[in-house]
């Protein structure tokens, strides 16, 4: 069994998870994934589309439980979510269509009980972090997706969390404004040192912003490889042109195509499930 370091803000040990489907059919979705999460690293995970990345997601943030195996934050068991240690953002922005911008960022806050000076305090400093400072008092229908996203991304920051788990942010946005708001969220980090964990199906995304980036491989979900990206922080103009970059891209992409393959091949064959790709530890 593989050994759960200190160092790690999380880890997942010999994860499985089935899931059962409304005919009775038995999913394979993750297939003993040990995986750690460093403290104030940028993890990303890719892989073909059903392997299993937000199922992942899912099980670290305690919002699911696995099958088998053990998800550990700071060394301690998790059994449920812990929102004052491991926020999330999702690619469905979810703000309250009736509320402020500055009250949609203050929904958390108001749950935990938090007061209401501190909150509107904590929403005004997180607001002016993604630059939307001058939006505290529109409403989400004013603002564009991009917008929204990072008011998303100002509430999950206004909890404080430690950890970021962050499924898909960008998805659901266009290719510059998603560069754009990497490069936010890049000095955002910067400024706040939060760890994250980021799935996204974008390779440039993931090799511009990670240090680390997961591959897994085609459903069940397994660790087929973690490519350190060897660039310091903060990362300028010049690395996302880089020869360096191109190739990392270029790894990423031949890794992946080969499980995308898979993925694809299964899905015209179901009920044959692939089983390559091998359990690695980061
Ligand atoms: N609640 C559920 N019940 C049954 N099967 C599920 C459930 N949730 C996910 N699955 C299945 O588990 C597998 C992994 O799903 P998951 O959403 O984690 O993958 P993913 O890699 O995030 O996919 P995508 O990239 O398309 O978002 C898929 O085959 C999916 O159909």
């Amino acid at each position: 069994m593989a050994e759960t370091t200190t160092a790690a803000a999380m880890a997942a040990t010999n994860v499985t998870m089935s899931y059962r489907t409304r005919r009775g059919d038995t999913v394979v979705a993750l297939d003993d994934v040990s995986l750690d999460v460093r403290r104030g690293e940028f993890l990303s995970l890719i892989g073909p589309s059903g392997c299993g990345k937000s199922t992942l997601l899912y099980i670290l943030g305690g919002l699911r439980k696995q099958t088998s195996g053990e998800v550990t934050l700071e060394g301690e068991r998790v059994t449920g979510p812990t929102p004052r240690k491991v926020g999330f953002v999702f690619q469905d922005y979810t703000l309250f269509p009736w509320r402020t911008i500055i009250s949609n960022v203050e929904v958390g806050l108001e749950f935990r009980g938090t007061g209401k000076r501190e909150r509107r305090e904590r929403a005004e400093r997180n607001l002016d972090l993604v630059g939307l400072g001058a939006f505290a008092n529109a409403y989400p229908s004013e603002l564009s997706g991009g917008m929204q996203q990072r008011v998303a991304i100002a509430r999950a920051l206004s909890l404080d969390p430690d950890i970021l788990l962050m499924d898909e942010p960008f998805g659901a946005l266009d290719e510059q404004t998603r560069t754009v708001l990497g490069e936010e969220l890049a000095r955002i980090l910067e400024k706040t040192g939060k760890t994250i964990v980021f799935v996204t199906h974008s390779l440039s995304e993931a090799a511009y912003l990670s240090d680390r980036v997961v591959v897994m491989s085609a459903r069940p979900g397994r660790i087929k490889e973690i490519l350190p990206v060897d660039e310091p922080r903060p990362r300028g103009d010049g690395f996302s042109t880089s020869a360096a970059f191109n190739d990392l891209r270029n790894g990423l992409f031949d890794l992946l195509h080969e499980e995308v393959r898979a993925a694809t091949l299964a899905e015209m064959n179901p009920g044959q499930a692939s089983g390559k790709g091998g359990g690695r530890r980061g």
